[in-house]
């Protein structure tokens, strides 16, 4: 089933202090939304709120129109998803192992996994590329692969809704366009925080820019991404070009000083 996500005035004060300011969006059904924002924006706050690792000051999360706090714990953990920043593997489990965590939530007290959940995890492994590695200690991944290893667990846990935090990280440049392109077909409705503006772009239907934990900007890559933002949110000068095929604007940097004027 595909539903949408509500973040509604979402606030989350930390010490006094709003890290994350009555920040209010949707992601419609099947659309990948990229949350996108210089470093402490309040971007993994977001993140973290929508997954229940942090329950925000004030504000609502909603999932197919059913706030988050009347789920239970379990049904939280069928209908989302989440890909969180620097997660260990501790444990020497294998590969397949761990893909088979993702059906924890939908098994009933220690059964063990059906062949439709072996299916499950079987497709999942194969579709980011790790099922050679299924029998694989964890702890003798490289960053990549354990990486790849973690979003097969979070396809095979079925969310309703899938929400990552930075997912290219370590991954090279073709397994990062894999997953993008992944994420795009999965039909899953996605948040995901991503530092490419680039592959943002590429990927997303649509974007959301934080700055010191406020919405400052939301739309189309196209909307969104302009000179004008590219300095007043990231402090940095670069021209906006539109790509020749896919048609979405693409940043261009430069490391050389700029005269006074020119982007
Ligand atoms: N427990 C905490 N106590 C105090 N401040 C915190 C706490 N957790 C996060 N912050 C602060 O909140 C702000 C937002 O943090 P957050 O991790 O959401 O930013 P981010 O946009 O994801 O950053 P990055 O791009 O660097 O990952 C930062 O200034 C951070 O230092």
């Amino acid at each position: 089933m595909t539903v949408d996500l509500n973040v509604d005035s979402l606030t989350v004060e930390l010490s006094g202090r709003a890290i994350v300011d009555a920040i209010t969006f949707d992601v419609e059904p099947g659309t990948v939304v990229g949350l996108v924002g210089p470093n402490g924006s309040g971007k993994s706050t977001v993140l973290r709120c929508v997954y229940r690792a942090l329950r925000p000051s004030r504000g609502v999360v909603r999932v197919g129109g059913a706030d988050l706090d009347a789920l239970s714990a379990r049904d939280r953990a069928r209908r989302i998803g989440a890909l969180t920043q620097n997660s260990t593997g501790e444990l020497d489990f294998t590969t397949e192992e761990v893909v088979a965590l993702g059906r924890s939530p939908h098994l009933r007290g220690n059964a063990p996994l059906t062949a439709a959940d072996r299916a499950l995890c079987d497709e999942a492994m194969r579709q980011v590329g790790v099922d050679h590695l299924r029998g694989r200690g964890v702890l003798s991944l490289s960053g990549g692969e354990w990486q790849r290893v973690l979003i097969a667990r979070a396809l095979a846990q079925q969310p309703e809704v899938l929400v990552l935090d930075e997912p290219t990280n370590h991954l090279d440049l073709r397994h990062q366009l894999d997953l993008l392109r992944l994420l795009r077909s999965s039909g899953l409705t996605v948040l995901v925080v991503l530092h490419d503006l680039n592959l943002a772009a590429a990927a997303c239907d649509r974007l959301c820019v934080l700055s010191h934990g406020e919405l400052v900007a939301s739309g189309t890559p196209a909307e969104v991404l302009t000179e004008s933002l590219l300095s007043t949110v990231f402090g940095v000068r670069a021209a906006i070009v539109e790509h020749p095929v896919d048609r979405v604007p693409q940043v261009l940097h430069s490391l050389s000083d700029h005269p006074e004027g020119t982007p």
